[in-house]
């Protein structure tokens, strides 16, 4: 029987399948795209966009607590979580229609249903109704993401324990949270609940959190989740979770127990490679159902790449997105003629926000590299006075002999912002990466981007 035939099938249609499908799209590719929920991928449903839109709810109630002018004219304010949870569902909202509109313009047959392979051309998409619509590609990327981690002696049916996908069905404001894992996932839940008034203990099973951050960036996001109130426990492992009626219980290993409402466990993620026939057609994803691609984003299938969460590192809706571009070119010319960026950024949403890019101080000692830092402190800044933002830093590391940036770390308001001035400077080729810059150039004042000028100042007056 004859199916109908395209050059390129994209599974997935979150940010690594987006990117996929419009480069190929755009060169002229017949592109089919198949997705099993909605328009989005978990970043729009269940990741990026609904935790960062549950933050800035959150961000902004604190902010509005904090400020005199407010407090003056009293009037206490506070969120429920379904409430927080209703403004982000309407970012949701136009995030699909927007995206939705991208598919119709570029031409691209959108398939909804779950894609098994049942050759290594071809998919049989199991739809909604019941019925199964087989297609064939030349080509397919495939950008199915991952989901939260659960280890099998927890029980998730348990209504009081949560993953980060499951807590978004939370209907009401528990009193007491215990997140397990303090990675970016539980560090920016623990901030959430923590901005709502909720009690958190967030443990980690490490000795600081966020480790791969420059040390002064971990401390600081340490000391400011403790004096919010965040009980922070490090080199802790669960030994058991107990769900009952009135609450749920923690055992950890140490021997301490904790009791609170609801239970988040937010330690890991594990690649959406399971029935989908990979081992049939000869793909094998490891333990944590990721598979292994070369610089192509092609699996050991010339003719199947992935990208995105089921890679692996750097796991983040950014990278995804542009690793789909790549993977398309590499179908549409041979090979990529794009990596990503060797320095790639990171944004943490907790409060406060953290961003960095480049080297942390450890990591330049470890290396022997003569670095020197310069500081800017947000209460220092015209701007985060006006603001009432004054919790935050900018450090710059720079090379003490060439004055090259070589690592940018930032903690308060805006960071993720703030952290992308510098990276611009810093990707500059033939001298063009110096501190020079941010003392030679005239900023806007007051900005928070003042900061990246104060920075340099402070730097270049401890060099000798
Ligand atoms: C709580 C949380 C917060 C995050 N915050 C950030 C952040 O602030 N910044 C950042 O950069 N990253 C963040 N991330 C990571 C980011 O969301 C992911 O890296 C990104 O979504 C990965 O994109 P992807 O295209 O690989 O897959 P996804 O976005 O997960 O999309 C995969 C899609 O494939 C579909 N699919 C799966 N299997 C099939 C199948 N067999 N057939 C058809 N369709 C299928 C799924 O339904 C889904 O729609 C966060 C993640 C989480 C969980
Ligand atoms: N702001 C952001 O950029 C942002 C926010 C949230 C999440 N994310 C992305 O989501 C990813 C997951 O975050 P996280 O906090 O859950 O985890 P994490 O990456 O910090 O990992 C937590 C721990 O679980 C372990 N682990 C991971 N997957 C496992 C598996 N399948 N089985 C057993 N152990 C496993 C890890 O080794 C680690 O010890 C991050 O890597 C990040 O890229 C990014």
């Amino acid at each position: 029987m004859e199916h109908f035939k395209y050059d390129v099938a994209v599974i997935g249609t979150g940010p690594g399948g987006e990117g996929a499908a419009m480069k190929a799209a755009k060169e002229g590719k017949r592109v089919a795209v198949i997705e099993k929920h909605r328009i989005g991928g978990g970043c729009t449903h269940w990741g990026t966009i609904p935790s960062k839109a549950l933050r800035h709810s959150v961000s902004r109630l604190i902010e509005y607590k904090s400020a005199p002018l407010f407090r003056e004219k009293g009037g206490n304010i506070s969120f429920s979580f379904p409430e927080i949870l209703r403004a982000a569902e309407s970012v949701i909202e136009r995030q699909v229609k927007l995206r939705s509109g991208f598919y119709q313009y570029n031409n691209i047959d959108l398939i909804e249903g779950t894609a098994t392979f049942t050759g290594p051309n071809q998919l049989t998409i199991a739809q909604p109704n019941g019925a199964n619509e087989v297609i064939e590609a030349n080509d397919f990327v495939l950008a199915t993401g991952s989901r939260p981690y659960q280890p099998d002696d927890i029980d998730f049916n348990h209504p009081r324990v949560y993953d980060s996908d499951k807590i978004l069905t939370l209907g009401y404001t528990p009193r007491r949270v215990i997140v397990y894992g303090a990675g970016v996932i539980g560090t920016e839940y623990a901030s959430i609940f923590r901005g709502l008034g909720v009690k958190v203990d967030l443990i980690n099973n490490r000795d600081r959190l966020l480790s791969f951050l420059d040390d002064e960036i971990s401390d600081a996001l340490s000391y400011h989740l403790r004096i919010s109130g965040v009980v922070v426990r490090h080199n802790e492992t669960y030994d058991k979770v107990i769900g009952g009626d009135d609450g749920v219980e923690l055992h950890l290993k140490s021997g301490k127990k904790l009791k609170a409402d609801i239970f988040l466990f937010a330690n890991g993620r594990t690649g959406n490679t399971q029935n989908m026939g990979l081992e049939d057609i000869g793909l094998h994803p490891d333990r944590r159902g990721q598979l292994k691609v070369d610089q192509d984003y092609r699996t050991e299938l010339p003719h199947i790449h992935a990208v995105g969460d089921i890679i692996g590192y750097p796991s983040l809706a950014s990278a995804a997105y542009d690793q789909g571009r790549f993977a398309a070119s590499a179908i549409i010319e041979g090979q990529c003629h794009h990596q990503l960026v060797e320095d790639i950024p990171t944004g943490i949403y907790t409060i406060p926000e953290i961003s960095s890019v480049g080297r942390s101080e450890s990591e330049l000692t470890d290396a022997q590299i003569p670095y020197e830092v310069g500081h800017a402190f947000f209460k220092d800044l015209a701007r985060a006075q006006i603001a009432g933002q004054t919790v935050g830093m900018l450090k710059l590391l720079f090379n003490r002999d060439t004055k090259e940036i070589l690592g940018i770390h930032c903690f308060g308001e805006r960071a993720a912002e703030i952290v992308h001035i510098g990276q611009a400077i810093m990707c500059q080729k033939d001298g063009g990466n110096s501190l020079d810059y941010f003392v030679n150039t005239t900023f806007n004042y007051p900005t928070m981007a003042e900061a990246y000028r104060v920075a340099a100042l402070n730097g270049l007056n401890r060099l000798f």
